[in-house]
């Protein structure tokens, strides 16, 4: 299974939020979007979400066309963690995550349910209404139901955002995880540090165009990262496999 993008482009208004981006991921790999504030991270989700229609451009998920699939088709296919999401009234977490499953009622769900929320160590939040949580626990919650959704394909915007450092670490290597068992996960990130430890790909954004689809380690260079984020960056090798950021200097805390 492969998700193709071909010249794709799409504006809310005058300017051009993506223009003529191409681009293909084959299933099985952890891939991240990144670019600056505004660069159109989300607005690329929605497009393959079907959410929004794109001005120009085909995006297809195998066969399954996602500018022209019901909402039923592509929910199949795709799940979404959201940053943020309103309103589950007083639903417990055990419910909301059940209700993540699309298909007919299974009858080991609440089982299933369970196991995912054991998987990212929230087993005790089960019965706690979902509004009564922290914002990282909720997190934690909508990953879970994204999970409960059992779709191929699954798109994250920022996931560890609201996380401390161990969850953060948790959910990077599930994804990671999830990708060696063959699902494909595309996550939002402002983070290249987590994108070189732990995704096999990067899409850069900037000014609407596509600036590089690469493996991590050939299109996060610091010329790059430095033209992405208007900061100068080194990357140092601690070990052959994982290159290291440096914080710059001028950022350093002096003495
Ligand atoms: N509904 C909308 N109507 C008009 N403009 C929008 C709308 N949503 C987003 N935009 C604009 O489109 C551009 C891309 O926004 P988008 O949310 O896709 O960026 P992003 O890369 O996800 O940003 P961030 O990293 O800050 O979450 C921004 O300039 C934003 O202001």
């Amino acid at each position: 299974m492969a998700l193709t993008v071909k010249e794709l482009s799409f504006r809310y208004s005058k300017q051009a939020t993506l223009s003529n981006i191409s681009f293909t991921i084959d299933s099985g790999q952890f891939v991240a979007f990144l670019g600056e504030n505004g660069a159109g991270k989300t607005t690329l989700f929605k497009l393959l979400l079907g959410l929004l229609k794109a001005e120009q451009g085909s995006i297809y998920w195998q066969d399954l066309n996602l500018q022209t699939a019901s909402p039923k088709a592509i929910a199949e296919q795709i799940a979404y963690v959201p940053q943020q999401s309103n309103g589950s009234f007083n639903h417990t977490v055990i419910d909301l995550v059940e209700m993540g499953h699309v298909s007919a009622k299974d009858p080991h769900q609440t089982e299933k349910a369970l196991n995912y929320l054991t998987m990212l160590g929230i087993e005790s939040l089960a019965l706690r209404p979902f509004q009564a949580l922290s914002g990282g626990q909720q997190q934690l919650v909508r990953i879970a139901q994204a999970l409960m959704q059992d779709t191929p394909l699954i798109l994250m915007d920022e996931p560890t955002a609201n996380l401390d450092y161990g969850n953060q670490l948790k959910v990077l290597d599930q994804c990671r995880q999830l990708a060696q068992d063959g699902y494909t996960i595309i996550m939002n990130s402002h983070q290249p540090q987590d994108v070189l430890t732990f995704c096999d790909q990067a899409l850069l954004l900037k000014d609407g165009q596509l600036m590089v689809h690469d493996t991590v380690e050939r299109a996060l260079t610091p010329e790059r990262i430095e033209a992405l984020y208007g900061v100068p960056v080194e990357l140092k090798q601690v070990d052959e496999k994982y290159p290291q950021l440096v914080i710059p200097k001028l950022y350093q805390r002096r003495p």
